[in-house]
């Protein structure tokens, strides 16, 4: 068993886009009182960064140099959460499908993915966060004490997305948006670098048919075994 950590354990929540990982996550980290790793809104503020810059998404030599300058943080606001890059409040223009698909690309790049590594284990290295992403049970945190891989199907997962952007005004239909979920998922699984994969020790859960709630707590109530078997030493 590893080292009970300063701050707790550290939850990894894997899984595919509209699986529910960000709505989980800060549920979750609100009945622990945990932090709140979004690392997907890392990749996306690469992304919206790369755009501006007009940087190609192979060109790996920009990318890197565009990584090392960059400093992405979260920003507790009420109950949510906004992401800065480089102190600029991005946390609504890395929400675009456009930069969702974007972002796919970018996070395929070694070195970007480097430069984020480093970053999300200087931030979750203490305990007491939930991170969640594509391989934080299986590259960032391998040794994370609570790993859980959130899927469903992708219909589900598209009507989800669907009813998400509608609620935005956005007009594409429940088909294009089940077409561009699948089409993420073959990128996010078929990339060389860290590809999205459930970790072997990680609890899988398939929410197709479950609630948020639900979810929760299955999640909330494997933590809270866990960090039981810690306080036995
Ligand atoms: N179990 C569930 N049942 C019904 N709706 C859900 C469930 N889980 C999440 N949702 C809804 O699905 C949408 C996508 O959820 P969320 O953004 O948390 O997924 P995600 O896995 O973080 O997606 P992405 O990786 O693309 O950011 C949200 O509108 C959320 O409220
Ligand atoms: N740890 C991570 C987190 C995210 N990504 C990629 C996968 C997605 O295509 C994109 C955006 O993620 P989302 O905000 O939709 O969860 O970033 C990754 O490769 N690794």
């Amino acid at each position: 068993m590893s080292a009970v950590r300063e701050n707790g354990v550290i939850v990894a929540i894997d899984g595919p886009s509209g699986a529910g990982k960000s709505s989980l996550t800060k549920l979750l980290a609100q009945r622990l009182g945990y932090i709140h790793i979004d690392t997907g809104a890392m990749f996306r503020a690469v992304a919206l960064m790369s755009k501006r810059a007009g940087i190609a998404t192979d060109d790996d030599a920009r990318l890197a140099e565009l990584c090392r300058g960059l400093d992405v943080t979260f920003v507790r606001d009420g109950a949510s959460c906004r992401v800065l890059a480089n102190g600029e409040d991005v946390s609504t223009e890395i929400r675009t499908e456009e930069i969702g698909l974007l972002t796919s690309a970018i996070s395929a790049r070694k070195p970007v993915r480097e430069a984020l590594l480093t970053m999300q284990r200087a931030m979750g290295a203490k305990g007491g966060v939930i991170l969640e992403g594509r391989d934080i049970g299986t590259v960032v945190f391998p040794d994370a004490e609570v790993k859980f891989f959130l899927s469903a199907s992708a219909e589900e997962r598209g009507r989800r997305r669907y009813l998400e952007l509608a609620a935005r005004g956005d007009s594409a239909t429940l088909e294009e948006t089940i077409a561009k979920v699948i089409q993420r998922d073959k990128q996010d699984e078929g990339r060389e670098h860290a590809p999205l994969k459930q970790a072997d020790d990680a609890l899988p859960i398939d929410s197709t048919s479950l609630s948020i709630e639900e979810v929760l707590s299955v999640m909330e109530n494997a933590v809270r075994e866990r960090l039981a078997q810690g306080d036995k030493g």
